[in-house]
């Protein structure tokens, strides 16, 4: 086991017992005396490691098992199998000690009490977690500067927008000052300013405090924003563990070539040069395997009417799709 890691787990593993049941009557009554279950394995032999400080972006398909994974370390589940530490803890013991250490935020669930205002909540929390008055106010200030939510406080959560809905919650997440943020889609739902908002709080939180954070999200802004390391789940098991560069390098042995030709071509004209991903009037997008980069560009450049050409990383959005679709990923042409 590394030694100096916050949140560590090895093997760590999940199973749910679904009941199957058919629609019938018949069915329903047989059910009752011959239950017959089927074996979801949410989570499957997960071993990670986390420095404090570090950033980690945990990725996965829906079902992939990060939800389950996220609240065996908050000790919300016990695993089928497997160990975890975090912060010292066992996470599923909920000592008292352990619950002043962490916080779990999850985008699609809410703390705040929707027709009182967000300080009552915050109140609340200052209490369960033990927090003096003064203490208090400082932190309260300190966030709400920080999250640019001074104003917003005193009023029904009701009225707040979504994305200040968001904030008010992570403020509330955040008030006991824990070490270690599992967030779990922090930025669902949120319009891009908004979540522009909530990624360069988390920066800073981070840098500020040198909290450790684990953080799934959809938006790959995101986790290229926020996580220089990844976890990529699939099926319940890791696929990968490591530098995001690297899970470019990895699963997308490949650079984009964007093209704006001097006028429109037909798909099949591009075809030479590599995987057309997208053609729209003059505008094309090309896949090229890395090592033949030049080239192709050299070739591209001589035989077609190219006004301007960009060589890109592929988006982060595509390379992933790929990994989820394929467990592995072919190499265009
Ligand atoms: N309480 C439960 N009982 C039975 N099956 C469950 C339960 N919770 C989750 N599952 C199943 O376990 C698998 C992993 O689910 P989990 O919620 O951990 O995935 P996820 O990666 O968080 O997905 P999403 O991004 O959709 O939230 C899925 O197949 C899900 O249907």
């Amino acid at each position: 086991m590394s030694e100096d890691a916050i949140v560590f787990a090895q093997d760590l593993t999940k199973h749910y017992q679904v009941a199957l049941k058919e629609e019938s009557l018949l069915a329903t009554l047989r059910h009752f005396f011959f239950r017959e279950y089927r074996l979801v394995r949410a989570v499957e032999g997960v071993s990670l490691a986390i420095a404090p400080g570090e950033v980690v972006g945990f990725l996965g398909p829906n079902g992939a098992g990060k939800t389950s994974t996220l609240k065996m370390l908050t000790g919300l589940l016990h695993p089928t199998k497997g160990t975890a530490r975090v912060a010292g803890h066992v996470p599923w013991r909920r000592e008292k000690a352990f619950l002043k250490k962490i916080t779990l935020v999850m985008g699609n669930k809410q703390q705040l009490v929707w027709d009182l205002p967000a300080m009552d909540t915050f109140r609340l929390n200052a209490a369960i977690y033990e927090i003096p008055e003064g203490e208090f106010r400082k932190r309260v200030g300190e966030l709400a500067e920080m999250l640019a939510l001074e104003g917003k406080l005193h009023q029904p959560v009701r009225k707040l927008s979504l994305g200040e809905r968001m904030k008010a919650e992570l403020l509330a997440a955040l008030l006991h000052r824990p070490e270690v943020l599992f967030l779990d889609e922090p930025t669902l739902g949120l319009d891009v300013n908004a979540q522009v908002a909530v990624r360069d709080f988390l920066k800073e939180y981070n840098r500020r405090y040198g909290a450790t954070i684990l953080l799934t999200s959809h938006y790959m802004a995101d986790i290229a924003a926020l996580c220089p390391r990844v976890l990529v789940i699939h099926q319940g098991r890791l696929l990968y563990d490591g530098a995001l560069e690297g899970l470019l390098e990895r699963f997308a042995p490949y650079r984009e070539v964007g093209l704006t030709l001097k006028s429109p071509l037909p798909k099949e004209a591009l075809r030479a040069f590599g995987e057309v991903r997208e053609v729209e009037g003059r505008e094309a997008r090309l896949l090229v395997p890395r090592e033949r980069l030049m080239e192709r560009v050299a070739e591209i450049l001589k035989r077609l009417p190219v006004e301007d050409l960009e060589v890109k990383e592929p988006p982060l959005e595509e390379v992933i799709a790929r990994v989820f679709q394929e467990g592995h990923v072919e190499e265009p042409r």
